[in-house]
């Protein structure tokens, strides 16, 4: 493995871009992240989560992949695509290692994380190895995900510890082993329902997302009941 940098933002001007042609020159093989989610909104809790897998597995790059229709979200209201890419762009937009993809929102239908992943490895190409971070609640649902015989030859996964989510070697024996790791990040008791809900309860936000994202929530009067005179 050649020199390594840090992973944090404004540590260093070099662009994603440039670091994946050094890599790729080098001969070296790709390590890319992808963090999906539906992102309504993004929260702390993500960007630790995707932080921390990166440090952890020396990925190159995370590429966050807001889902276009989750399908197992069906039972409930999600707000506009764009608006969730939006969001998941102005959030990541400081750490020059993270980087967004259109990939699920502009494929048609429900969204599949196979069909990610195979959208990206064309897109990225064959030298490099994909590492899909998913939180501890979700790894263990993934054998009802569509195509879940395929997920494991496409990418790792690694699932990260979630407050409220107990977890242990045990909850994912059904899984492979060699193609599954947990991995404990520093507990950030944040969901997306708990900010949607403060929203609409008009408590604060603030620090529990990106300072962008308050307001961008704001200016677009996101999450707020339509009976609410300030809508
Ligand atoms: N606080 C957190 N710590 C670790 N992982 C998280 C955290 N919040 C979400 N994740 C993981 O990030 C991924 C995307 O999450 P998602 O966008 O559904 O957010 P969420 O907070 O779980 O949303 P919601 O409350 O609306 O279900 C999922 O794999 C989820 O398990
Ligand atoms: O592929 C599937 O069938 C599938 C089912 C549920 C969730 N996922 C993926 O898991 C990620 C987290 O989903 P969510 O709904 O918790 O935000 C996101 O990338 C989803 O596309 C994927």
């Amino acid at each position: 493995m050649g020199h390594r940098h840090g992973f944090g933002p404004a540590q260093h001007e070099v662009t994603s871009t440039q670091l994946r042609r050094d890599r790729l020159h080098s001969g070296e093989r790709y390590r890319l992240g992808v963090m999906g989610g539906t992102f309504d909104p993004i929260h702390h809790g993500h960007l630790v989560a995707a932080s921390e897998v990166a440090a952890k597995f020396d990925l190159d790059e995370v590429v966050f992949v807001p889902t276009g229709i989750p399908w197992q979200k069906a039972n409930r209201d999600v707000s506009a695509a764009e608006d969730r890419y939006l969001m998941t762009v102005i959030a990541t937009a400081s750490n020059p290692r993270f980087s967004v993809s259109r990939v699920d929102i502009d494929r048609p239908g429900n969204t599949y994380t196979v069909d990610t992943l195979k959208d990206l490895r064309e897109e990225r190409g064959p030298n490099t190895d994909l590492y899909f971070i998913t939180g501890a609640d979700a790894v263990r649902q993934i054998l009802t995900w569509r195509g879940a015989d395929e997920l494991f030859d496409l990418a790792q996964f690694v699932g990260v510890t979630r407050p409220g989510v107990p977890m242990t070697v045990d909850d994912i024996k059904h899984l492979p082993g060699d193609r599954v790791t947990l991995l404990e990040v520093p507990a950030l008791a944040i969901s997306s329902t708990d900010c949607r809900a403060r929203v609409e309860e008009r408590e604060p936000i603030w620090y529990l997302v990106p300072d962008g994202i308050v307001q961008y929530i704001q200016k677009r009067g996101l999450y707020r009941l339509a009976a609410d005179p300030d809508a």
